[in-house]
């Protein structure tokens, strides 16, 4: 390779070796020092360096110098650590200065390695030839990279959309943190979120009061976001991997902002009237500019979208992640919902299948239009898989056209598009006889763009070359005068075929040669023995060993001939294929819209294409009652050799507490039916036999308190944050899953907060809630809210042959094999447990821990000592507050207040009284395992059982406990 130009002379390199990977990262704060310190003497090369680097203080500077990438001094440092490649170092007249390079055939994979450290990187390329330049090449930084500006096809992500986030506030709004929320409030709409999708042009505002634009970040989760000097966000905040990148504050100023804007849409305050907006979509597109060099570079960003965040469900970030819709718990090893229902056809389909399921639809009209095409689609088996044959050949024509518009398509590129728009005719004759009004729809925005197709088709080969300026791009025919040079350089070429039979002829030579070399062009070679023979009109160009060779006058001539065709086709080639993807270029919005319907398509015969292989069927929306039939978990039922289908039906605005043993199900449960609802909402067929659903505003899960630490709060801490959310935000729209809420605090102001948080739902918020609890004191709350019952897990005991499932409606399960996890055996009282996964009606009798226990193998002598106790502890007095009130109110009376029309605040003393009940109860629970109560245990034994006894089961999660038993269990066999 390459490494060294004209004016590097100078230069030399000695290896100082490879930085370690694991110092702390010195970020770019401006230019290197070590080189403005220097500033006076530095050759010019360097100068030119710094003078680059003064230009983009926020990034590092990569200097092209010959076939590689270069960077100097502390910015040498960072990419011989980030990139793991050799710190070497230049030597000239001034002195030694580090130095580091990537190769340019391979700098994505070391630019992939500084996005993800967070450095944004300047290219500056030679921009003119080297060999034509007198003393210094001319550099200039011709793009900037950055983790949400990346175009180039090896850095992007082809199934999903990398965005780059603006947040301006207009200055009015709360911080959202003072506890003061606008849900469904617009009025109070204070805060504008723009992104852009470089790649593809797509660009999009919206604005919202502070916490609806943060959840709305978390579900874009932008790669990069610019923080306006008034926005209402605390980047320290995000928990997503994002860059936030510092911009002047002047760039997000309204005036500038419409300056920015009048490039992109001719009237910037018609399309966008909330100034925020336009700050916000005018700061992005300014940095959008910055990083991509020339002038007009973002042309292809006309289509400036503004929406309304009310127009979709609202699903928080941590709904996203407990429901894992989009990433595993377990990554690499789980799947997500996007991949179980991802079957589409096409990069430009995958793409929008997640932004559906990011953003599920809040209209029924729109909903059903979405499900009459997939059942059409689903009717007509020959037709989908038609349309979806077609789809597979289809391009991802939307970054394609960003790519043309860039001025960065090669001709295979134009090739591609014109492959693709080849088979639109085909797919809007499979979709002649469309029906729903949807698919018709998209049938009529499927521009074949005929005149781009056959222009493509007309003027590139098909099948060129990826280099754009050596010729054999242009198809003959296209262009008369290239077909003229092409003649003359054919015509040189035939008559230099010919020479050699002509002149051997001429001259009686036999073994006389015509042929080509790079340095001395076109020959007639005649070997030693016959150089008498040669005429006189042949001039001596070389000797070799064993023979002569010459070249005539004429062959001179059509050599010049040929090579001025040659080069003059190459440059003309150029031009013209210039010429042809400029023409393309305008086209860009129809290309952009064509790739629109062609996504939307795929989507929808996607999801026709699971709901056919998956059995789905089409829920019905809008209803008042949350009903599925026999309804199915899309992911784990993948998973699971035989999953148990469980039904659920009750009233919109009512709460069902869930109880059952661990492992019994109930997540898994609670999951399905948000994400049955998130489904049917995005559009899809849903895993079930049947469904009535509501149509839900917003999907919130407080899902395991263990499950989703993150940094900085405690574990309670964060449980509470989120249940804030919920209680503030949620409506009577809502879909709220909160499993073991309060768990992550002692028992008895755990169960107060669970119940305290179930009763506010029922009674002020009147949201659809699934709860899930482990505390069985809470099955009594359906017998004191009106709106509130039980439903629980069902558990087989073998040894009675019964299970404790109350048989009921809500189990469609009854004919399914159950998936079986046994305890059991000679332990104790034998009781052999099965968990059928199956809901029911009702309370659950009891909460298995024992079994559970048994099931992870914890000692016989261990469980059977368990079983007494469980035993004992059920002749102790009840827990139960309305049994305990001191009021002397029973559970009836209880409820018979509260349907009355007492308050919650009047409710207060209840659990007040009931607190204080379960604080006497636990103390009575309490049982002493040691000391001369031991029942015969040896020392070891009571050891383990103290150290069970001290668990804080409340305080603990599944894998902690399951690890525990096990470490007791080693300890007891040691
Ligand atoms: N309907 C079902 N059919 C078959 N298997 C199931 C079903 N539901 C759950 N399972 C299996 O049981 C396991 C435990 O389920 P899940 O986590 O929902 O239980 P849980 O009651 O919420 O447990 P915990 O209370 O410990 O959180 C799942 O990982 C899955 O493998």
């Amino acid at each position: 390779m390459e490494r060294a130009e004209s004016d590097t002379s100078e230069a030399g390199t000695g290896d100082v070796g490879a930085a370690s990977p694991d110092e702390e990262a010195p970020r770019p704060e401006g230019p290197p020092r070590t080189l403005l310190e220097r500033r006076e003497e530095l050759t010019p090369m360097l100068s030119q360096y710094l003078e680059l680097c003064d230009d983009h203080p926020d990034a590092i500077v990569l200097f092209q110098v010959g076939d590689f990438y270069e960077a100097f001094c502390e910015a040498a440092e960072t990419v011989a650590r980030v990139c793991e490649v050799t710190l070497t170092q230049r030597e000239d007249s001034t002195g030694t200065y580090p130095m580091a390079g990537i190769p340019i055939d391979n700098a994505a994979s070391y630019l992939e390695s500084l996005l993800e450290e967070e450095y944004r990187v300047a290219i500056a390329d030679q921009v003119e030839d080297a060999e034509e330049a007198t003393g210094l090449v001319d550099r200039a930084v011709t793009n900037v990279v950055s983790p949400g500006t990346v175009v180039d096809d090896e850095l992007l992500d082809r199934a999903s959309a990398t965005y780059l986030g603006a947040v301006v506030g207009d200055g009015s709004a709360s911080d959202g943190t003072g506890g003061e929320h606008s849900a469904g409030d617009d009025t109070a709409a204070s805060t504008a979120l723009a992104t852009l999708d470089v790649s593809t042009g797509e660009c999009q505002v919206t604005s919202a009061p502070a916490d609806r634009v943060r959840t709305e970040l978390e579900r874009l989760a932008p790669a990069e976001i610019l923080v306006g000097p008034d926005a209402p966000v605390d980047p320290g905040t995000f928990d997503f991997e994002t860059m936030v990148t510092e911009r002047d504050p002047a760039t997000f100023d309204l005036d500038r902002a419409d300056t920015t804007l009048s490039a992109y849409v001719a009237e910037p305050t018609a399309v966008l009237d909330a100034p925020v907006e336009r700050r916000a979509v005018g700061a992005l597109l300014d940095y959008a500019e910055y990083t991509q060099g020339d002038d007009g570079a973002l042309s292809y960003v006309s289509r400036i979208r503004r929406y309304d965040l009310r127009a979709s469900l609202r699903v928080d970030g941590t709904a996203m992640r407990s429901l894992e819709l989009f990433d595993s718990r377990r990554p690499g090893r789980g799947e997500t919902l996007l991949d179980a229902v991802d079957r589409t056809a096409c990069a430009l389909g995958r793409r929008t299948l997640e932004s559906w399921l990011r953003r599920p639809l809040v209209e029924a009209d729109l909903i059903e239009r979405r499900h009459d095409a997939v059942a059409e689609l689903l009717d007509r088996p020959l037709v989908r898989e038609t349309v979806r044959d077609y789809l597979s050949q289809v391009y991802d024509i939307e970054r394609l056209a960003a790519t043309v518009s860039r001025e960065r398509a090669n001709a295979r590129d134009l090739r591609s598009l014109q492959a693709t728009l080849a088979v639109v005719p085909e797919i809007k004759a499979a979709l002649e006889d469309a029906e729903s009004a949807a698919l018709s729809e998209l049938r009529a925005d499927l521009d074949e763009l005929a005149d781009v197709r056959d222009l493509i088709d007309r003027a590139i080969v098909p099948d060129p070359p990826q280099e754009i300026t050596e010729g054999g791009v242009i198809r003959d025919g296209f262009d008369d005068e290239l077909d003229e040079i092409r003649a003359t350089e054919r015509e040189g070429r035939e008559w230099v075929d010919s020479l050699e039979t002509r002149e051997r002829e001429r001259t009686g030579i036999d073994s006389l040669e015509v042929g080509y070399n790079q340095v001395h062009g076109y020959y007639i070679e005649v070997t030693n023995p016959n150089l008498d023979r040669v005429p006189d009109d042949y001039t001596r160009r070389q000797t070799l060993k064993n023979a002569e060779r010459f070249y005539t006058p004429e062959l001179k001539r059509r050599e010049e001939e040929i090579l001025s065709a040659s080069e003059r086709a190459d440059a003309l080639e150029y031009e013209t294929f210039r010429a042809v993807r400029s023409r393309v270029a305008e086209e860009t919005d129809r290309l952009q819209s064509l790739a629109d319907a062609l996504a939307r398509l795929d989507v929808l015969s996607a999801f026709a294409a699971v709901a056919a292989s998956g059995d789905y069927v089409r829920p019905e929306m809008g209803a008042a009652t949350l009903r599925i039939d026999a309804g199915r978990h899309p992911v784990v039922e993948r998973t699971q050799a035989e999953f148990v289908p469980n039904g659920i039906d009750f009233a919109a605005g009512h709460v069902a507490v869930i109880t059952g043993p661990n492992m019994s199900g109930k997540s898994t449960y609670m999951r399905q039916v948000a994400l049955i609802c998130l489904l049917a909402q995005a559009g899809s067929f849903v895993p079930a036999d049947a469904a009535e659903l509501p149509v839900l505003d917003r999907l919130f899960t407080r899902v395991g308190a263990s499950d989703d630490i993150a940094g900085g709060q405690s574990t309670f801490m964060r449980e509470m944050a989120e249940l804030t959310d919920i209680l503030h935000d949620a409506t009577e729209e809502s879909l709220v899953l909160l499993d073991e809420v309060g768990r992550g605090t002692s028992t008895t102001d755990g169960l107060a907060i669970a119940r305290a948080t179930t009763e506010f739902i029922h009674d002020e918020v009147g949201a659809t809630t699934l709860f899930a609890t482990h505390y069985h004191d809470l099955t009594d709350l359906a017998a004191d809210l009106p709106d509130a019952f039980n439903l629980h897990f069902t558990v087989s005991k073998g040894d009675e042959g019964t299970t404790d499932a109350a048989d009921s409606g809500t189990g469609d399960a009854d004919d399914t094999t159950p998936t079986e996890s046994r305890a059991g055996g000679d332990a104790g009282s034998g009781t052999d447990v099965t968990f059928l996964h199956r809901v029911a009606e009702g309370p659950s009798s009891s909460s298995y821990g024992v079994e559970v226990a048994e099931l992870a193998g914890v000692p016989d002598r261990v469980v059977a000592r368990a079983r007494e106790y469980v035993r004992a502890s059920s002749t102790e007095p009840s827990s139960d507050s309305r049994r305990d009130d001191p009021s002397g109110a029973s559970p009836s009376e209880d409820s018979t207040t509260d349907a009355s029309g007492a308050s919650p605040d009047e409710r207060g003393d209840t659990l007040a009284a009931y607190v204080d009940g379960l604080d006497d109860a636990s103390n009575g629970d309490r049982f002493e395992l040691d000391g001369d109560a031991g029942h015969g245990f040896g020392d070891d034994e009571r050891e383990v059982l103290a150290e069970l006894r001290d668990l804080d089961v409340a305080r603990t999660t599944p894998l902690e406990a399951l690890n525990t038993l096990e470490r007791l269990r080693r300890q007891l066999d040691e």
